[in-house]
């Protein structure tokens, strides 16, 4: 048991997909495991572990922000041994190229937090970066899935309400999309030595202020989803 996670030892799988709203974890858990069972309620941060196509995979809530994200991975890391972890969220598109529903995938993390900063001290601008073996086997699963997405750099912000952020600016630099996790999750792993990677489904476009209607962004929430345990299954 960790301080914010109830499972016994062993309960939790080496491979855990973390959506930030602890319902897309019992969705996830309820829709594609096979025998899941719930091994952490604290603060309602669901966390259940299940078999997909045989092989044990666990899903935890991570919550908002980067401290809630930071927590919950670092206990996942070194109170259970989680080895690999998938980030399964929602952002805002930044390109007018990706539309909603679309699939991003964050080679790295650009932020405005300080969780780096903090680490490193301000001579260094550490680069929070996805594992390549995992971006790889995603990207591949997405084609064969035939769902439509993007690679590249996303924003992990540290306010989802933030009209001060140069989100233009931001977006000529390349970057695809905003969320608020990514960076935290990324820092995380690397510190820990274990493989992560973040994939969203596009909720809203943060240009055209297009937005998903609930229904739709279930079922797109499912092919990230799909995406997500067809990756982190492999080897
Ligand atoms: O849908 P989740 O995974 O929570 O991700 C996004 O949604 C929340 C904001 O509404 C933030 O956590 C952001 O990163
Ligand atoms: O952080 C987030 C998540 C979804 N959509 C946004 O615009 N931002």
């Amino acid at each position: 048991m960790s301080h914010h996670i109830a499972a016994k030892p062993g309960e939790v799988a080496e491979r855990v997909l973390m959506p930030g709203d602890p319902l897309r974890a019992k969705h996830i858990a309820e829709t594609f495991f096979e025998k899941p069972m719930l091994y952490s309620d604290i603060r309602n941060m669901l966390g259940y572990t299940g078999l997909y196509k045989g092989v044990p995979v666990s899903v935890q809530g991570s919550g908002m922000g980067m401290p809630s994200m930071h927590i919950y991975a670092s206990e996942l890391i070194s109170g259970y041994d989680a080895k690999k972890i998938i980030r399964v969220g929602t952002c805002g598109a930044l390109q007018r190229y990706i539309n909603v529903r679309d699939v991003v995938m964050a080679t790295a993390s650009t932020t405005d937090s300080n969780i780096c900063r903090n680490t490193f001290g301000a001579g260094i601008s550490f680069a929070p970066c996805a594992s390549f073996n995992l971006l790889e086997k995603a990207v591949h699963a997405a084609r064969e899935l035939k769902v439509p997405f993007h690679v590249g750099n996303v924003l992990a912000q540290d306010k989802l309400y933030d009209d001060e952020l140069d989100l233009k600016k931001l977006a000529s630099y390349g970057v695809l999309a905003a969320e608020m996790e990514a960076a935290a999750l990324y820092l995380a792993a690397a510190k820990q030595n274990v493989e992560a990677l973040a994939i969203f489904t596009v909720s809203n476009h943060l240009l055209t202020h297009e937005s998903t209607p609930a229904r739709d962004r279930e079922r797109t929430f499912d092919d990230m989803a799909r995406i997500a345990l067809e990756t982190i299954i492999q080897d």
